[in-house]
């Protein structure tokens, strides 16, 4: 594990940008795992102000999202289809049919699950995968006790990941009980890994993440295993 210590979120942010920009500069059709949620925002701003200075190319880049919200369309604000069009993907180059999401509103959301993993596979894999995590430790929407084989699935989300993100809602009420996510064993699959650790409210999930054993109970700690993880953490999280 290689740990980058920042001095705050923008910093954090400005680096993991900084670090997807080598990559994609020297391989010019790297496959990117994305997030969402508040943490990688000023990636995503970073990435869109060197799109318009220098003009670093997304035309051959895949993008493969790590979740989706059950129940919202693509164009609800809230679904990560929207967040994904807003931060990223309509400000830079990148052809719209090789970005992929899961599709929340798929009649049946297990053949959806299947579709997702295989398609990620057939592609060739994923090269970069940017992470963040819960407080509860999760990565994508695995909740603690997600098996750590776990391949693209529907999960029930915590209701204290509910309480999280209903920032981003009218009311929590607002807030889907349910999502896909790409699974633990997809995301380990990813050949390099960048997890974003931001802010006071982090700084259990960090320490458990540097200092605790690898379980099942707390889903971050599956990446410990992995041979190139990479964290970026701010000193609010330390
Ligand atoms: O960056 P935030 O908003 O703190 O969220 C942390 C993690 O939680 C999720 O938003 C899911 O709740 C992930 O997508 C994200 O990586």
């Amino acid at each position: 594990m290689k740990i980058y210590v920042t001095k705050n979120k923008d910093e954090m942010n400005q680096k993991a940008a900084e670090l997807m920009l080598e990559r994609i500069r020297k391989n010019p059709s790297t496959t990117l795992g994305l997030a969402t949620g508040g943490t990688p925002e000023a990636t995503y701003e970073y990435l869109v102000e060197d799109f318009q200075k220098q003009g670093t190319s997304y035309e051959h880049i895949t993008t493969y999202n790590l979740d989706e919200y059950v129940g919202l369309s693509k164009d609800n604000p809230n679904s990560y289809h929207a967040y994904m069009q807003e931060h990223l993907f309509q400000h830079i180059n990148i052809p719209l049919e090789n970005t992929h999401i899961p599709n929340g509103l798929a009649e049946d959301l297990d053949t959806e699950c299947d579709r997702y993993d295989t398609h990620i596979h057939g592609h060739g894999g994923i090269d970069l995968q940017l992470l963040g995590i819960g407080e509860n430790g999760h990565i994508g929407f695995n909740e603690p006790g997600t098996s750590f084989g776990s391949r693209t699935h529907v999960v029930e989300l915590a209701e204290s990941t509910r309480e999280a993100n209903a920032r981003f809602f009218d009311s929590i009420e607002a807030v889907p009980t349910h999502a896909i996510t790409m699974g633990i064993q997809t995301i380990l699959k990813a050949r390099e890994i960048m997890l974003l650790i931001s802010g006071e409210r982090k700084r259990d999930a960090l320490h458990r993440l540097l200092h605790g054993g690898i379980s099942e109970d707390f889903p971050a700690s599956a990446l410990k295993d992995h041979p190139n993880l990479t964290v970026i953490t701010d000193e609010d999280a330390l």
